[in-house]
Formats: structure tokens, C-alpha cells, sequence
């Protein structure tokens, strides 16, 4: 008991005398309840006042700004946990299903939602870590919980930024070319476009990110001065033997190792926070280009930088190459801000310490070393750019191999694919080794310079005020110069750190500027091709220029790009029929309307008699007609055209120009096409999207979201099923499961199924017309026929491509397109029952002669052995 007493008594002295020595406030008869108070009243006093010793006046401000940075982060973290506490109550009271363990009355099937707004409502499952272990190991296993589930807002597309962000992009690449300004920027310049895009407005959350980090950054360099400083008093305390102060500076290195450790973690946090967001912003600055109604992602392959690496590998770019991009630029906003914030902050300090001289001697150091290795800096930019691309390569063979798999195992083409596979790799492999193989020799010399040189200079300029007082003065005061020494070696090392960061980031920044010239190019090409003056890479004036000019300045293209309308002709749309008026069939090119000719001045239409009255009022989809898939489909008034034609003679690039995915070049060319609710195209090659149900693939281009919004039902589509001969693919499932079975439909499905998926397609979606390119030359031929009749039972208007004359019955109209490849073409109605006995008889007569042919043959054989007699 005596002994207890004996120790707190001791204890309570130390305290005393502690506060009495160190901050020369007298706790004596101090009740716990003001203490607080009064210490800070005290902290606050002593800080201010001249009177008071320096000492006492240094430790009450590390000891108030110590309080201070620890209550912030306190009251942060409080913040935090009552907020989330809050939020948690709100569940509990607004979901009261939940805390029964019930599950929802109102079970969501949906992962999006489409607001009137245009804005998207996506919920996507949370991804939780989770301490459960695993059956077998002891590892811990990440798992999804299903349960839990996060709502993203995406607001909707505002097309007003794009037409505006087209003419920046514009603008960076003209001023490129003129390349007139004296210190003209590249990468500056295109980063400043690029910004707006990762940080659109000053209020974003992403400024307020960026400003965050600023915030920890000067905090985290303030720290280290005030860590500086207090290591300094330390080691001058243990040599002095003081052992009071020495508790009390460790006592303060402990409150102030709290706030630092926030800090370095904050720092980490936000640049990663930091560069997600940048990710997002520019992964939907993106998407939106690519994959809206203007079709840029089909265009893409007709721009000016089609070949470039970029465009090539654009799946790469959109995926890797923007990872990288934010990635890299968060790091080098850190690693410049850092040390920049460093060197600022330990200049000043330590210029009251050396001296005027002794700071700019450190920065003549700083820049003669930064100019030495800037000199030396390897294209890393460029390397790595290289890399990026090499690296697409060799990924797209390999989803092109996974993708043709069957084709290549029918031809036997492992080996020359394994040759390829290899071929890439090792090109890949040596832009790889090539990076490394820059740097061995950089690296060698930043190691030298910035390890050794900067820190053997920094003992100079350390000792250099040590000397330079004792030299003075006389007195060699062993104590002080040991502190000083402490604090300006920390100083100078932590300096001599910023400095060689700063010097690091020159090879960051290289590879930033790969990057980034990336990014710029893909987004320079999206807003080309996204524009509404697209003309297709043409660039009408290149004729007008001399080829020489154009192969010694490329950039002369981009110049002239759109400066002349290429693409001149009209679109009527909403028109109650199809048709085309003087239409020259031309290849998309840079060449424009001078490009390949495949047919000349092109003039049909479908139905024959288009009525001028019902014309506007049968143009738009009567949807609720349309929902009801047992309504007999009445609305169309059957017209059919056949388009025959050799190989490669233009027939689906008349689909192309229908489909509104290639141009009209010629002035008075006039297309006239129905709204696009009331047309469907079938391309030649089926088209099944990846990893989508039964279901998605009858609907496709209806997402299954839409498809139960709008009150289908899945016995419609088994209705549509039966009618296209497909219902027994529904036996392989048990009952309607089977529309759910997700699976790579393109290789599970025949020929003949796939392109029967296609005409179900056309029962579900019913439009007006439909164009069907070689929409059944993988069908039998009584399938052939119950199809085409199909298509006339429900009145469809159709426009068949083709190569087989044997079509021509089912349709009205026949559009030959001539052998000769002169664009020469031929129109003639043969609906009519004379035509289709004509051309039945024609065919009659050919099978009479054909059986002909075997005695022909025995003729001659017997002809020609009675020569040989002779
Ligand atoms: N994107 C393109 N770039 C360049 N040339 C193209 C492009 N698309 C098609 N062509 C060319 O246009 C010509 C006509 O092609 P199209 O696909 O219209 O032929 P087709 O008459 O449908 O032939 P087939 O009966 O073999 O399908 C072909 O010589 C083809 O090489």
C-alpha cells in the first residue's frame, strides 16, 4: 500500500515538475476539469509573449500545433464514424424488410434503369472483403456480396461538350502544325485539353480531391520539419543527459508521429481515389463518342489515323493506355508536388541556418544535376508508347485466335499461327527489354548523382555554418553544434530527397508525355470521326496538293481535313418507303467522290407506288401495335426487291448506303429511308453478343432490361420461335429455362439456326422493312422457301442480296447489278405470274438439257473409240 503511494506520489511530482520546467505552468491545485483549459490558455500565453524563454515559447508551439493537427484528425475520424452510424439508422428505419431478415417485397431485375432525363440509374453488385476462410486453405477469400449492391448515377449525355471539346482538340493539332510559337508545348498543351476533361468544373469532386492532397502534402512537409527540429533536441538532450526534456521531446514525437502517419497514408489514398475518378471521367468522356447513334466505332476504320497503333488497338487504348495515363499522372502530380512543396518549405527553413549562399549553392547543385540527367533522359516517352502498342498486338492475335478458333483448327493453321503468336511476342519482348536496356545506363548515373553527390555535398553545406561560428567565435560548443548539425543534416538529407524525386519525376514526366500523346490521338480521332462533318478520312484538296508536300508535312492532311465538303448528298428520312435516286456506290476513301466506283448513278425504290397521303401519317411505329405479338402484321404492304450481282460487284455496300453506315458522295444523289424504328438491316455475317442470354440474342438490338419494361413476355418469343422453326432449341432446357441459358451462341448455334435466329429477329422487332443480305444461303432449300413465304404472310417489305437467281420467285422486283464491273445495273418488275412461269420454264428446259448431258458424253466416247480404230 505504502509503496503504491510512494509511486503515485513520484509519479505526480514528474507531472508537476514537468509542466513547471518545460512550460512553466504550475498545476498544483489544478482540479482534471480545467486543466484542459487552462494548459491551452497557458500554450496560447507563452506562444505569443516576447517575455517568455525562447525554449518554453518553442515547446508551447509544437505543443499547441501538436494538440491541434491530433484534434483535426480526431475530429475527423469522430466525424466519420457518426456519419456512418447515421447513415445506418437511416437503412434500418427506411428498409424495415431488412431488419426482419425478409427479403424485399419489390425484387429488382433490373441492373439499370433509364430516367426520363436520359440519365442512367446502374446497380452493381459490392465487392466485400470478407474473413471468411476457405474450405481448404487458410487464405482469405474475397467474395461478392450479392446482397449488397451500389447505385451509380450517370448523368446523361450532354452533346454540347463534345461539339465544344472537338474544336480544343482541333486547335492543339493546328497549332502543331503551324508550329509557329517560340516556346510551343506539345504535351503541355494537349494535358491542358485533357484536364477539363478530368477535372470538368472548379466545384468537381475531383478538385476537391486535388486540393485535399495539396492540403496533406504541405502538412506532410510541415511534419517533417517539425520532426526535424525535435530530432535535433533529442540527440541534444541525450548528450546533455538532460533527462526530463528528453521525455518530454519523446513524448511529443509520439503525438506527432499520430497526424503523420494519417497524413502519408492520406496522401496515398487520395492519389489513388484520385486516379480512379480521372479513369472514370475519361472512360465515359470515352463511351460516349464511341458507342452513340453516330456509329464511331464502325467509322473509326475510315479515319485519317486508322493505321495508327492507337486506332488499330483501340480496345487496348480505351482499356490499358487510359489506366496507365491517370495512373501516371496522379504519381507525377505527386512526385512533383512533393518535392516542390519540400524544397520550398526546407529552403527557407534552412536558409536562416546557411545562409543565403549556402540555399543557392544546394539549387546551382540541384540545376547543373537536372540538366546533366535531363540530357541523358532516354525517350522513354517514346519507348513506352512503343510498348503500349506492342503489347495491343500481341493481345488482339490472341482474342482474334480465341475468336476464329474453329476455322483455324478446320484449315490446320497452328503453325503458321504459333509463327505469328511468336513473332509478336519476341517484338514485344524487345521493346520490354529495350526500356530496361535505356534505363541501365541512366539509372546508373541518377544512382551516382543523386545518392552520393547530393548527399556528400550535403555534408558540406551542413558543416558549413558549424565552421564558419567556430571560425568566429572561437568557441567549439559541441552541444549546440551537434543539434544544429542533427537538424540541418536531416534537413539537407530530407532537401537532397526532394531533389532527387523531382529528378526521378524527369523520367516520369518522359513517360507521361508517351502516354498522354496516346490518349490525345484517340480522342483527336473520336471527335473526327464523332463529328457531323465526318467525310470519311477524305480530304478533297489532297488532289490540289503536290505528293510531296503531303509526304514531307503529314500534318498538312489534318489541315485540310473537312475544310472542303466531301459527302454532298441528301437524306430524307421518315420516309414511308426506301429509296434510292442517282446514288453512286463509292468506296469510302480519302479520295472521297474521286474513290472506287462500284455502281453508277443507282435509281429504285420499294414499294413500286408509294402513297403521298399515308406516307406521313405510316412513318412512325405504332408501338402498341407492336407489343402485341399475336396482332397479325398487317401494316406493310408486302413489296419485295431482289439485288443479284457477281461477287464483290457493290450489293451489300447498297445495304451500307441504306443502313446510313457509308456516305452519299454525289450532289444529286437522294436517299430517302424510313424512320430507324421502322427498319432492320441483316448483315451477311449473323452477329451474336458475347456472353448474353437466349433470349438477348431473339431481341438483339432490345436489351432484356427493355424487353420486361415494355411487358413482353417470354411466350411471345417461343410463339416467334415455332413460326422460324427453332422451338426445338426450348427442349434442350426444361421448359422456358433454356431462353435464360447464357452461352458463346456463335459457335453453339449452325449456320442454319443463326441465320434463323436473324428472321426471328425480324418477327419480334416487325419493322416496315428489312433488308436481308444473303440472309439464307446457309438454309435448306424448303426452309428457304417457308421463310421467304413467311416474310410475305406477314407482309413484310424486303429487300433480299443475293447471288442465286433461283431467289427471284419470291419477289417483286429484280435489280441486276452488271458482270462487267462498269457500275452498269438493271431494274424490272417480275412479280407477275408471267415472269415467274417464264423463268420456271427457263429452269425446266436447263434440267432437261442437263439430263442430255450423259448421253452426249456416251456419244463422244463411242465416237472417238471408232477413231482410234481407224
Ligand atoms: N471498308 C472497305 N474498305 C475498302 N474497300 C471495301 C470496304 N468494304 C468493301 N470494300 C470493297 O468494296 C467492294 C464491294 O464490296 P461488297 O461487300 O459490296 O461486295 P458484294 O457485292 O456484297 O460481294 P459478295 O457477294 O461477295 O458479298 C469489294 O471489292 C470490297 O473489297
Amino acid at each position: 500500500m505504502s509503496t503504491t503511494l510512494a509511486t503515485t506520489g513520484k509519479l505526480k511530482n514528474l507531472l508537476l515538475n514537468l509542466h513547471t520546467k518545460c512550460i512553466g505552468l504550475h498545476i498544483n491545485d489544478v482540479t482534471p476539469k480545467v486543466y484542459f483549459k487552462l494548459l491551452i490558455r497557458h500554450l496560447l500565453q507563452i506562444s505569443r509573449s516576447n517575455a517568455a524563454h525562447p525554449k518554453q515559447r518553442r515547446r508551447a508551439q509544437i505543443l499547441l500545433i501538436s494538440v491541434f493537427v491530433s484534434g483535426v484528425t480526431l475530429l475527423s475520424g469522430v466525424t466519420y464514424g457518426a456519419l456512418k452510424i447515421i447513415l445506418k439508422c437511416y437503412k434500418f428505419y427506411k428498409y424495415p424488410w431488412k431488419r426482419k431478415n425478409r427479403r424485399s417485397l419489390i425484387r429488382r431485375t433490373r441492373s439499370q434503369m433509364q430516367l426520363d432525363s436520359g440519365a442512367r440509374i446502374m446497380y452493381i453488385p459490392e465487392v466485400e472483403l470478407l474473413d471468411r476462410q476457405g474450405p481448404n486453405e487458410n487464405k482469405l477469400v474475397n467474395t461478392v456480396d450479392r446482397k449488397k449492391r451500389k447505385r451509380i448515377f450517370i448523368p446523361p449525355k450532354d452533346n454540347d461538350i463534345y461539339e465544344h471539346d472537338k474544336f480544343l482538340f482541333k486547335n492543339v493539332v493546328l497549332e502543331r502544325a503551324k508550329n509557329s510559337q517560340l516556346f510551343y508545348s506539345k504535351f503541355l498543351n494537349q494535358m491542358n485539353v485533357l484536364s477539363k476533361i478530368l477535372i470538368p468544373t472548379v466545384f468537381d469532386k475531383n478538385s476537391f480531391l486535388l486540393t485535399s492532397q495539396i492540403f496533406f502534402l504541405v502538412m506532410r512537409t510541415w511534419l517533417s520539419l517539425l520532426v526535424a527540429k525535435l530530432d535535433g533536441h533529442i540527440v541534444k538532450n541525450i548528450i546533455a543527459g538532460r533527462g526530463r526534456s528528453f521525455l518530454w521531446d519523446l513524448g511529443c514525437w509520439f503525438l506527432i508521429a499520430v497526424p503523420a502517419s494519417y497524413t502519408n497514408s492520406a496522401i496515398k489514398v487520395l492519389q489513388r481515389k484520385l486516379s480512379l475518378n480521372f479513369r472514370v471521367n475519361l472512360t465515359r468522356y470515352i463511351h460516349d463518342m464511341y458507342l452513340d447513334e453516330r456509329l464511331t466505332f464502325y467509322k473509326l476504320i475510315f479515319d485519317s489515323k486508322a493505321s495508327s497503333s492507337v486506332i488499330k488497338n483501340i480496345d487496348n487504348s480505351i482499356t490499358n493506355d487510359v489506366a496507365k495515363f491517370c495512373d501516371a499522372t496522379c504519381s507525377v502530380f505527386a512526385n512533383i508536388a512533393k518535392p516542390v512543396i519540400d524544397l520550398i518549405f526546407f529552403s527557407v527553413y534552412l536558409r536562416d541556418n546557411l545562409g543565403t549562399v549556402g540555399v543557392a549553392g544546394i539549387f546551382v547543385n540541384y540545376f547543373i544535376t537536372g540538366f546533366i540527367l535531363r540530357r541523358y533522359t532516354p525517350p522513354l516517352g517514346k519507348l513506352a508508347s512503343e510498348r503500349s502498342a506492342s503489347d495491343g498486338d500481341y493481345y488482339n492475335y490472341h482474342l482474334n485466335m480465341i475468336n476464329n478458333s474453329e476455322e483455324i483448327a478446320f484449315y490446320q493453321g497452328t503453325a503458321v499461327e504459333r509463327t505469328k503468336v511468336k513473332e509478336l511476342y519476341d517484338a514485344l519482348m524487345e521493346k520490354m527489354l529495350l526500356v530496361d536496356k535505356c534505363k541501365f545506363g541512366y539509372n546508373m548515373l541518377e544512382d551516382y548523382v543523386l545518392k552520393y553527390t547530393w548527399s556528400g555535398l550535403g555534408y558540406v553545406f551542413a558543416s558549413i555554418p558549424i565552421v564558419m561560428s567556430t571560425l568566429a567565435t572561437g568557441i567549439n560548443s559541441e552541444e549546440k553544434n551537434m543539434k544544429e548539425f542533427i537538424v540541418n543534416k536531416r534537413l539537407m538529407l530530407s532537401l537532397a530527397d526532394a531533389g532527387s524525386r523531382l529528378m526521378h519525376s524527369i523520367k516520369d514526366i518522359s513517360q507521361l508525355t508517351g502516354y498522354t500523346n496516346r490518349i490525345f490521338t484517340l480522342l483527336s480521332a473520336l471527335h473526327r470521326v464523332h463529328s457531323l462533318n465526318f467525310n470519311y478520312g477524305a480530304v478533297p484538296s489532297i488532289l490540289s496538293l503536290r505528293t510531296e508536300d503531303v509526304s514531307r508535312n503529314p500534318n498538312l492532311l489534318a489541315i485540310t481535313d473537312n475544310s472542303q465538303e466531301a459527302i454532298r448528298g441528301t437524306i430524307q428520312r421518315n420516309f414511308n418507303g426506301i429509296r434510292l435516286e442517282n446514288i453512286d456506290v463509292i468506296i469510302p476513301s480519302v479520295r472521297a467522290s474521286e474513290g472506287i466506283k462500284l455502281i453508277n448513278k443507282l435509281t429504285f425504290q420499294i414499294p413500286l407506288h408509294i402513297d403521298p397521303i399515308t406516307s406521313n401519317s405510316n412513318s412512325i411505329q405504332d408501338l402498341s401495335k407492336a407489343n402485341d405479338i399475336k396482332l397479325p402484321f398487317l401494316q406493310g404492304s408486302g413489296s419485295s426487291l431482289l439485288i443479284l450481282g457477281p461477287n464483290s460487284c457493290g450489293k451489300s455496300s447498297i445495304q451500307r448506303i441504306i443502313a446510313e453506315i457509308w456516305p452519299v458522295y454525289n450532289k444529286n444523289g437522294l436517299l430517302s429511308i424510313p424512320s430507324e424504328n421502322n427498319i432492320f438491316c441483316i448483315p451477311q455475317k449473323p452477329y451474336f453478343s458475347k456472353g448474353g442470354t437466349l433470349r438477348d440474342q431473339i431481341i438483339y438490338p432490345m436489351s432484356s432490361d427493355e424487353f420486361f419494361d415494355r411487358g413482353f413476355k417470354d411466350k411471345e418469343l417461343v410463339q416467334i420461335l415455332v413460326e422460324v422453326r427453332l422451338d426445338y432449341l426450348l427442349k434442350r432446357g426444361v421448359g422456358l429455362t433454356y431462353l435464360d441459358a447464357v452461352a458463346d451462341w456463335k459457335d453453339l448455334l449452325s449456320g442454319g439456326e443463326k441465320q434463323r435466329v436473324n428472321f426471328a429477329r425480324v418477327m419480334f422487332h416487325k419493322p416496315l422493312y428489312v433488308v436481308l443480305d444473303e440472309a439464307t444461303n446457309a438454309i435448306s432449300v424448303d426452309m428457304e422457301d417457308y421463310l421467304f413465304n413467311l416474310l410475305k404472310r406477314y407482309r413484310f417489305n424486303f429487300i433480299s442480296i443475293s447471288q442465286r437467281p433461283t431467289l427471284i420467285k419470291y419477289h417483286e422486283m429484280l435489280l441486276e447489278i452488271g458482270e462487267n464491273r462498269d457500275g452498269k445495273w438493271q431494274l424490272q418488275a417480275v412479280g407477275t405470274d408471267e415472269a415467274i412461269t417464264s423463268i420456271d420454264n427457263e429452269i425446266e428446259e436447263l434440267e432437261k438439257k442437263l439430263e442430255k448431258v450423259k448421253d452426249w458424253e456416251y456419244e463422244r466416247e463411242k465416237l472417238q473409240r471408232n477413231l482410234e480404230i481407224i
